[in-house]
Parts: C-alpha cells; structure tokens; sequence
C-alpha cells in the first residue's frame, strides 16, 4: 500500500481527483471557505480523517484559503495512502 505509484498511476488517479494537480512529488489541491471559522472547522475534520488512517497532509492556511499538500514522506513521493487521502479531502469539501 505504501509504494511509489509510477508515472502513469499518478496521472490515472489524478484524473479521478478534480481539482487535485501534481507538485514535484506531492499531490496538491487549493480550496476557498466561506469564513476562517469554517476553514477551520473543515481542517478539524480533515485531521479526524487524517488520524483515522494515520496518514496526514501537509496544510496551509490563509485566511480562508486552505492548501492541501498530500505524499508520503517515509517514501519520499506519491502512494495509494495519499490518493485515498485526498479524496477524502475533496468528500469533506464538497460536504462544506
Ligand atoms: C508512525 C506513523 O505511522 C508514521 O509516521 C506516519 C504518520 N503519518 C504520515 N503521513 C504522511 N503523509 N506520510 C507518512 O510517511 C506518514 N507516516
């Protein structure tokens, strides 16, 4: 579950995750909130899921704008864990 994904497994799963775009080896993906407290009360849930599959992104925030950076930093690039991290990302956005 935690091996590199290759070239072409990358862009395949990309192709699944909207709004998602590769960034050197991290998969990234930019989101406005409505508010800073909602921005925060979405990075909240983001981390609940995090911690759930121990699996966590790297997250800025700005106000109301949150950036989502997700790899897998014990392999140094981009695994299943952070294809699956970030659609869980995306499920919370579009939640709200
Ligand atoms: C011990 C714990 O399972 C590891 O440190 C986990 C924690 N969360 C993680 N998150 C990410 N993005 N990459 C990792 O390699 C990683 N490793």
């Amino acid at each position: 579950m935690t091996t590199l994904l290759t070239t072409t497994e990358t862009a395949d799963a990309l192709a699944g995750l909207p709004g998602w775009e590769l960034d050197g080896p991290s998969l990234v993906r930019t989101a406005q909130a409505p508010s800073f407290p909602a921005a925060i009360a979405l990075v909240t849930r983001v981390g609940e899921v995090a911690e759930g599959m121990d699996h966590h992104p790297d997250i800025d925030i700005r106000w109301c704008t949150l950036t989502f950076r997700c790899a897998t930093h014990s392999e140094g690039g981009i695994t299943a864990l952070d294809v699956r991290l970030a659609a869980e990302i995306s499920a919370l956005l579009a939640a709200g």
